[in-house]
């Protein structure tokens, strides 16, 4: 099955991920890298959590075993422990409350599944294998970081400050699209920002 790929607003949402493990980690980074304010709950938390929690103040970490209660409020919870059934369970607890779930090696649970992406500043390319092979998309994300790079993201950035003025000062989409790719299209040539 090919999956949807949609584009969510987590800044400052709750997103609670259960579990303190590697896989643990690997979820809490992801979400933080787009802003969510994330609980994590654990019986055991490794270091790897602590040492994000030291500089992060969107991650508040709760030493302790599940509850049902904890998944209220969210907008999104990540079940990552290591227990097949209490993964179930969760993605039980929140499929019946409408809030999205992901867990960890259940495909069959989850309401939506992680890409592996690149990200320079506002800029995303995101692959799924739709779970067929986590590796094939690590490879496309390889092949892709030659193009999608830091300068990129600079672009991206330019473009976004200049696009109200721009769409402001001509009239058809036609001549918007044209200027937009004019810009585009020759700061990539230059390899440096249009100056302003
Ligand atoms: C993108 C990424 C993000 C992340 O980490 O969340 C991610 N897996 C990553 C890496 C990775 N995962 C695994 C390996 C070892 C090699 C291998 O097994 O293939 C490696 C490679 C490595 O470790 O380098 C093991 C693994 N993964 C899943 C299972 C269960 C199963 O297959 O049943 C098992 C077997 C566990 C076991 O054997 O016990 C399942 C899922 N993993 C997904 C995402 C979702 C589908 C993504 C897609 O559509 O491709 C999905 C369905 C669920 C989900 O988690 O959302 C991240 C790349 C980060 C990056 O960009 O670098
Ligand atoms: N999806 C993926 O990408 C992927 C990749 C590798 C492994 N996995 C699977 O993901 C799972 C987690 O992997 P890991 O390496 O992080 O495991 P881990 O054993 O290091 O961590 C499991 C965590 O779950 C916590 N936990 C267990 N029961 C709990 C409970 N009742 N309440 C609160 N916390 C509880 C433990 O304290 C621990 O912190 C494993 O089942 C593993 O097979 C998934």
């Amino acid at each position: 099955m090919a999956y949807f790929p949609m584009f969510v607003n987590l800044k400052d949402q709750p997103c609670l991920v259960v579990g303190g493990g590697m896989v643990a980690y690997r979820k809490v980074k992801v979400l933080l890298d787009f802003e969510a304010r994330v609980v994590v709950v654990g019986e055991n938390i490794c270091d790897k959590i602590y040492e994000i929690v030291k500089k992060s103040n969107q991650l508040e970490l709760q030493k302790k075993c599940f509850e049902d209660a904890d998944c209220d409020n969210m907008f999104m919870v990540i079940a990552a422990t290591d227990d097949n059934l209490l993964n179930h369970h969760i993605a039980e607890i929140c499929n019946s409350k409408g809030i999205m779930v992901n867990a960890v090696d259940q495909k069959e649970d989850c309401s939506f599944i992680f890409s592996s992406y690149i990200k320079e500043k506002n800029l995303i390319a995101a692959f799924s294998s739709g779970g067929n092979s986590p590796v094939l998309a690590q490879y496309l994300k390889s092949q892709e970081k030659e193009i999608l790079t830091p300068f990129l993201g600079e672009l991206n950035e330019y473009m976004g400050k200049i696009r109200k003025r721009v769409i402001e000062k001509y009239d058809t989409e036609e001549k918007r699209k044209e200027i937009f790719k004019e810009i585009v299209n020759t700061a990539i040539e230059n390899g440096e920002l249009p100056q302003e």
